[in-house]
């Protein structure tokens, strides 16, 4: 079996290439755009087809789906950063909704008979009032920024492409994910890359932080990346589910969390510069659809997924004292 995933060099993109590979039984094809991020993965995906596709550009997509025939696709490949998406709306609805376009019309007009799951994001539901916890699949979508409308139009185009010309598309929402690997610009990965440079002696012992109070619902992301998986092999094509832990915590209870497996003391400050215009403020997800069709359950603790992503962090800065030495 062949699947292709886009966005391989991406945080989920590398964990679900790490994943399908050592299932054993899966033939793995990625897209990147970036090499200095699949650099930074070493031999990790050596034994992935690594494909450079820029998937705005239709006739290079059109390409890559005639020449590798896959019968999975994981469309993963996103701007997903939401500041990034306040700053430069029109790259990141572009990027999200073009890139899937593309591949859906080459799957559509080569007829190529694949399952393709699309992620979405818990994103799209933005705006949520206390009493519409836990969040469902039918909940209203109220998005903050644009990140969340281009997620809801890939939803929404995932949707379409199923209902008008028959094509096998999953949709998954997932909520918050995190784990070792996390781009350092989102929250936790940023926290424990600041501890492991405190305890290192190349940070004064001040944590910068943005709005602590926003409540998230986190699931590693080795649990999400199995979840991508299993929706394509049991969910029900034209379906959407969410994927989430069903249970949630303040930022600052995140990063007192990280903080209690540091090995220093740190003051706390608040940087203007982190807060956003609209911050969704609640977070948790009712994922009980997708659990009753797959039989998934979130298997990696919160905890260790923190302790994970702070001896991540230590690492990188301690391979980059060594590659400094050595320049030296
Ligand atoms: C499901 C969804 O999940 C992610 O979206 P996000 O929730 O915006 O992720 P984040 O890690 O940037 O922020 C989480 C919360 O943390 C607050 N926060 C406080 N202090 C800092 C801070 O210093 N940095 C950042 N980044 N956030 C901070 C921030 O204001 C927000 O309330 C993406 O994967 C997205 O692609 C996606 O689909």
């Amino acid at each position: 079996m062949k699947a292709l995933i886009t966005g391989i060099s991406g945080f989920a993109g590398s964990h679900l290439a790490e994943y399908l590979l050592s299932r054993g039984d899966v033939e793995v094809i990625g897209t990147f755009r970036s090499p200095g991020r699949l650099e930074s993965l070493g031999t990790l995906l050596q034994n992935a087809q690594l494909v450079n596709c820029e998937l705005t550009d239709a006739e290079s997509v059109n390409r890559l789906i005639r020449q590798t025939q896959p019968d999975l696709i994981f469309h993963l490949a996103a701007q997903s950063f939401v500041p990034t998406s306040l700053h430069s709306p029109a790259d990141t609805l572009v990027n999200n909704l073009v890139g899937q376009l593309n591949m859906l019309e080459a799957v559509r007009h080569l007829e190529v008979d694949c399952k393709i799951q699309i992620a979405c994001s818990s994103e799209e539901y933005g705006m949520v009032y206390p009493n519409e916890t836990p969040i469902k699949e039918s909940n209203p979508f109220r998005p903050l920024n644009p990140y969340a409308v281009s997620k809801i139009a890939q939803d929404f185009l995932g949707y379409q492409y199923h209902q008008s010309y028959g094509l096998n598309i999953v949709r998954t929402r997932a909520f918050h994910h995190t784990g070792p690997r996390r781009e350092e610009c989102y929250v936790t990965s940023n926290f424990a890359k600041q501890i492991a440079l405190i305890e290192e002696g190349l940070q004064s012992p001040n944590v910068y932080v943005g709005n602590l109070s926003a409540i998230r619902d986190f699931t590693d992301v080795r649990d999400i990346v199995r979840a991508y998986w299993l929706s394509l092999e049991s969910g029900v094509p034209g379906e959407v589910y969410n994927i989430s832990s069903g249970t949630s915590i303040t930022i600052e209870e995140m990063l007192q969390t990280l903080l209690s497996k540091a090995n220093v003391h740190v003051d706390i400050h608040v940087d203007q510069k982190r807060l956003r215009p609209s911050d969704v403020d609640i977070v948790l997800g009712d994922s009980s659809l997708f659990r009753s069709v797959t039989g998934w359950a979130p298997e990696i603790s919160f905890e260790q997924s923190m302790e994970d992503l702070l001896n991540y962090w230590r690492g990188v800065i301690q391979q980059q004292k060594l590659a400094g030495g050595d320049r030296g």
